[in-house]
Order: C-alpha cells, then structure tokens, then sequence
C-alpha cells in the first residue's frame, strides 16, 4: 500500500498520521490529506509531519491506494457524495466514522473493499486498542496492510462489523468512563488535606500500575482483588461502599445504554 488519502483533518486523523510518520509505517511523502474548508489546520499537518495537503481531490482519489474517511456521522454523507464521481471502482476505503455502516458507505461509493474501524483517544499516544471489522472484498493482503497501519496507533481487535457497537461501547467510549472515576477519586482524596498534585499522582499512578498488573500477571482480576482484600480491612470496607451503591450495575447499565445508542444513531 503505497499512497493514502485522508478525508478529513480533525484529531482521529492526526493521531493516526501521527502514529504513521513516527514510526515510519508509510513515508510522509505518500500521505495525502484533505478536509473541507479549514486550509489553516492542512497547513499545521503539512508543517508538523510534512504530508501532502490537497484540495485536488480527483487527483488525490486515482493515486490513493487506500481513502480513509475521517469525519463526523453528521458529514460522511456530503463527504462521500464528493468522492463518489472520482474514486476508482476497486480502491479500499477505511472509515473511521462512529456508527455509519458499510452498506451505507457502498451504496454511494458501490460494492468495494470496506474497512471500518473503531479506535480510542488514547491514539494520540499510539495507545488505543481498535476494533476494526472487513468486508468479504478485502483480501489478505489489504487486511496486512491496515493492520500494520493501525498497530502504528496502539493494539489491533478484528471483530465482526455488528460487533463494532460493543467495541464502541466499551473500549470507543471506554477512557470517558475511566477519567470519570479518576474525577471521583481525586474529589474524595482532596477532602483529606492532600494537595492536588499529589492526590493526582496516587490515583493516575494507581491505575497505571492496576492496568500493568492485569497485563502482566496471569490473573483474573476478582483474584487480584481478593489479594488486596484482607478480611475486616480498608479495602472491604471500601468495596462494601461501592456494592450497596450498586456500581457493577452501574457499569453493567452504562455499557448497555452506550451500545444502544451506538445502534440507534446508527439506524438514524
Ligand atoms: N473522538 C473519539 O473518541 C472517537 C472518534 N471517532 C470518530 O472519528 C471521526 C472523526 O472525529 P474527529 O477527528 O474527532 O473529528 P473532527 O471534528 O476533529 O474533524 C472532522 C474533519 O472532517 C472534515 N470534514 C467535514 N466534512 C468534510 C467533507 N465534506 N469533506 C472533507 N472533509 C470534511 C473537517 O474539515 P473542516 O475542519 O475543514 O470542517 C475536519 O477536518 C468521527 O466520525 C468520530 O465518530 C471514532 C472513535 C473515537
Ligand atoms: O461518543 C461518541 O459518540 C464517540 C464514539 C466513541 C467515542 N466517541
């Protein structure tokens, strides 16, 4: 895969390019950017990791070997009706747009291999863990390709493309619900005198490290929690508040309301 072509310039698409560029996954010089208006930002990516930016989308669409579609729901279909007329019959296209489905995508740009992909913030550190579903279309080959593409960004989870809800719920949305409890946690440790700082440092560094553990030991984590949990200790106690304010059923309700409105807006 040897030319790539975003549509769209926003920060999904950067994080990417920058995963690309950093680590060499594809020359600077074969990657090509577009966006719809905002010449100011083309001009920053062009500047900071020196990709083509080009408003020439006919010429940019026949060289590109692979057309990601980076966008919001709300444009995909403005975006793809530009497209439509220049694409060639065969070039793959991989969209990371939350919720739009490969029918959606083929019934403008016709039946063609179709990749799309569900990836987290944590992209910007080349740590997100993406889902990415295929089409049939898609051969090895371009499978190898978008794999290597995507492992530039953090971790690879092929899955089937009605999967991609649950992928969207859980790990798409995933570090909203983790800031949250770090939010939680630092407004009860400031209660206690700590400054900020430091209250920040226990809680980030606690979960950094829970997170290594999970990892690295060959643990559930029910058993990890159990070696923490000395009988009528600190941690008991604490577990005890979080079970009568029913906080598995908490995550268990927030998974399955995020899935459900991942359909919905999908079938909007
Ligand atoms: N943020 C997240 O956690 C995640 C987001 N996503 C998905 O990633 C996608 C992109 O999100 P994000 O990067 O945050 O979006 P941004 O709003 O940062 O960027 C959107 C980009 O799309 C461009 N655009 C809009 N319409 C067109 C068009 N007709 N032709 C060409 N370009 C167009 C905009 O151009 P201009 O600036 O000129 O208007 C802009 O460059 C979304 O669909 C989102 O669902 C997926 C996983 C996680
Ligand atoms: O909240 C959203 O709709 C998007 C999808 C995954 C992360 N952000």
């Amino acid at each position: 895969m040897k030319n790539i072509l975003f549509i769209g310039a926003g920060s999904m698409a950067e994080a990417i390019i920058h995963g690309l560029t950093a680590q060499q996954v594809i020359d600077a010089a074969h990657i090509f950017v577009t966006n719809k208006s905002n010449e100011a930002k083309l001009t920053q990516l062009h500047e900071a990791y020196g990709i083509s930016a080009t408003y020439e989308l006919a010429d940019a669409l026949q060289q590109a070997d692979l057309v990601v579609l980076a966008m919001k729901p709300k444009d995909v279909k403005a975006a793809l009706e530009k497209i439509a007329a220049h694409i060639p019959a065969q070039t793959p296209v991989l969209s990371i747009v939350a919720g739009y489905a490969m029918a959606s995508i083929e019934a403008i740009l016709g039946a063609r291999p179709l990749a799309r992909i569900m990836p987290n913030t944590s992209a910007q550190i080349a740590l997100s863990t993406t889902g990415v579903a295929y089409n049939a279309a898609v051969n090895d080959g371009t499978k190898q390709a978008i794999t290597t593409l995507l492992q530039s960004i953090g971790t690879v989870i092929e899955v089937e493309e009605d999967q991609l809800h649950a992928v969207t719920a859980i790990s798409g949305s995933g570090p909203a619900y983790f800031y949250y409890v770090v939010e939680a946690m630092k407004e009860a440790g400031l209660t206690y005198g700590l400054d900020e700082q430091t209250v920040k440092q226990l809680v980030v560094e606690t979960m950094a490290g829970a997170s290594e553990m999970l990892k690295r030991v060959d643990e559930e984590p029910q058993l990890l929690r159990k070696k923490i949990t000395s009988p009528g200790g600190t941690t008991e106690a604490g577990v005890k508040a979080l079970e009568k304010f029913n906080v598995k059923e908490a995550f268990t309700t927030c998974i399955a309301d995020a899935e459900a409105k991942s359909r919905e807006l999908a079938n909007s």
